[in-house]
């Protein structure tokens, strides 16, 4: 699915709310830098659930910081760390949570596959913002470790896999004033309800 909507249901996919009302655990994707953990976070606030940052249970687990991580071991080591935290969070947290993914979480078959398979029970929203801005913020941080490619070549590379891993879209407006949680982004949780709603009626 090529063209983002504000707010998306991706038509072609089992209807992604219908077990929201039972409180199913969902999952945040996207590219790094585009916004996961901040809608994340203002998702399970607007929800009363609990939130989780995938990237910081890695380094708890390990205690070591992903980029020292990385750095000691590579990549590959790291990759199976991902998919291993992903069952673990599906497994033991499978209701009332928001689980912010690393941004490579795609990179991995294996966790394709997880993701998938969570669409038969419920939602994983990928998060999207104009890929300029978030190129630019990339670039500007120096706290976090580079990615090994050009982050352009990166996004479209794991586009498809984006797409495909999840079943709702939302597309982050180029930039959001004050602190509080923006309208536009209340309204997307509320019709995200709102469906919820409809669909266990309808299925009932
Ligand atoms: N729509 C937006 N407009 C402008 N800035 C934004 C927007 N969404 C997020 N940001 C800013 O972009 C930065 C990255 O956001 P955030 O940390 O939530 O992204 P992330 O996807 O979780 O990144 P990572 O994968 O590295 O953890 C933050 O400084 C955040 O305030
Ligand atoms: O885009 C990526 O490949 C990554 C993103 C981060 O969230 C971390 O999970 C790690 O740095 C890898």
């Amino acid at each position: 699915m090529n063209n983002y909507q504000n707010i998306s249901t991706k038509s072609s996919k089992s209807a992604p709310h219908n077990n929201m009302k039972d409180h199913q655990s969902i999952f945040v994707i996207g590219m790094r830098g585009t916004g996961k953990t901040t809608m994340g976070r203002w998702l399970a606030e607007l929800l009363s659930w609990t939130f989780i940052d995938l990237d910081e249970m890695i380094a708890e687990q390990n205690k070591l910081k992903n980029a020292e991580l990385i750095r000691r071991f590579g990549w590959a080591s790291f990759r199976p760390l991902e998919v291993a935290a992903l069952k673990e969070v599906m497994r033991t947290k499978p209701r009332s949570h928001v689980v912010s993914c690393g941004g490579g979480i795609v990179e991995t078959e294996e966790a394709r596959r997880l993701l998938k398979e969570w669409h038969t029970k419920g939602i994983v929203l990928l998060v999207h913002r104009d890929m300029t801005q978030v190129a630019e913020y990339l670039l500007a941080d120096n706290t976090r470790h580079k990615l090994p490619q050009d982050i352009q070549e990166i996004y479209e590379r794991r586009k498809p896999w984006y797409d495909e891993c999840s079943n709702v879209s939302y597309l982050s407006p180029r930039s959001h004033d004050g602190d509080g949680i923006p309208q536009h982004f209340e309204r997307f949780v509320s019709d995200m309800k709102r469906r919820a709603l409809e669909d266990g009626d309808n299925s009932s």
